[in-house]
């Protein structure tokens, strides 16, 4: 079967500054993933360019054998959903008109929200548990309720693919296993899912690939017991050995 997304060759710089070298990845349908690797890394960078909001220097992105590059971003938007790490409101927004702002791929010049943008709207607002944050301003909700909103705002996109950027940042523990919970929850939907993490302990067991990305060099790839190993964390995250309780044996 074609994979949903694949990563082909992929390069990008941002000026003279080379941040990702030929990068390549399968998504296949319905996984879940942890995209990892140091401060730096180029994992945003990543992330942006598989939503079609930065476009890669070189190699390319398909869509179910697809390019993803030449589709309208209307269309690509419909696919893909990124969760960015923060978003900025700079009106009084409430998380409703927030969450209705997933809808605009769908929406045509005229044409207001229907039945069925209602219907995902509501969805999304459930799934995230935020029925009764509905009509408070976005910019006063705390760090962890701004971050279920983002996370609502996505899934009202309906993707096919959504792309989260360190969901768990600012989350109490609490709030980080209803993340998890979430996550498993779409994944049950066939919701196909990629975060980048840097809370490494959460990803035994709630992902089922880890793709480690360091500065400068292809992706790795694998299952958690393969990639979190002590030595090879100790080497991408430029620590050493038993600094730190992550490193001193297997997750
Ligand atoms: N607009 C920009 N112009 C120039 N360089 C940029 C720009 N945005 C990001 N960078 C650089 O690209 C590199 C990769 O950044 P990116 O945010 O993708 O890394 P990351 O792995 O997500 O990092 P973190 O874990 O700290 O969030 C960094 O060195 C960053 O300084």
């Amino acid at each position: 079967m074609i994979p949903l997304v694949q990563i082909r060759d992929l390069s990008f710089h941002f000026g003279e500054r080379a941040i990702l070298n030929h990068i390549e990845l399968d998504i296949d349908q319905g996984t879940t993933g942890a995209l990892i690797g140091p401060n730096g890394a180029g994992k945003t960078t990543l992330l942006r360019i598989l939503a079609g909001t930065l476009t890669p220097s070189a190699g390319e992105v398909l869509l179910e054998g697809r390019s993803f590059t030449n589709m309208p971003r209307r269309e690509r938007a419909k696919h893909i959903a990124l969760v960015p790490q923060s978003l900025d409101v700079p009106f009084e927004f409430t998380v409703q008109q927030i969450v209705e702002q997933g809808r605009t791929p769908y929406l045509g010049m005229l044409r207001g929200l229907m039945r069925e943008d209602r219907i995902a709207v509501d969805r999304a607002v459930d799934l995230t548990d935020l029925a009764s944050l509905r009509h408070r301003i976005f910019n006063e909700l705390s760090g962890g309720e701004r971050q279920r909103v983002k996370i609502a705002l996505g899934l009202a996109q309906q993707p096919r693919l959504l792309l989260l950027d360190e969901p768990t940042q600012s989350l109490d523990i609490g709030r980080q296993v209803e993340l998890i919970d979430l996550l498993a929850s779409l994944h049950h939907e066939g919701v196909t899912v990629l975060a980048s993490i840097h809370d490494l302990h959460l990803v035994p067991g709630n992902f089922a690939a880890v793709h480690l990305l360091e500065p400068g060099q292809p992706l790795v790839s694998g299952s958690p017991e393969i990639i979190l190993t002590p030595s090879q964390l100790s080497r991408a995250f430029h620590c050493t050995p038993g600094r730190h309780p992550l490193l001193q044996e297997a997750l």
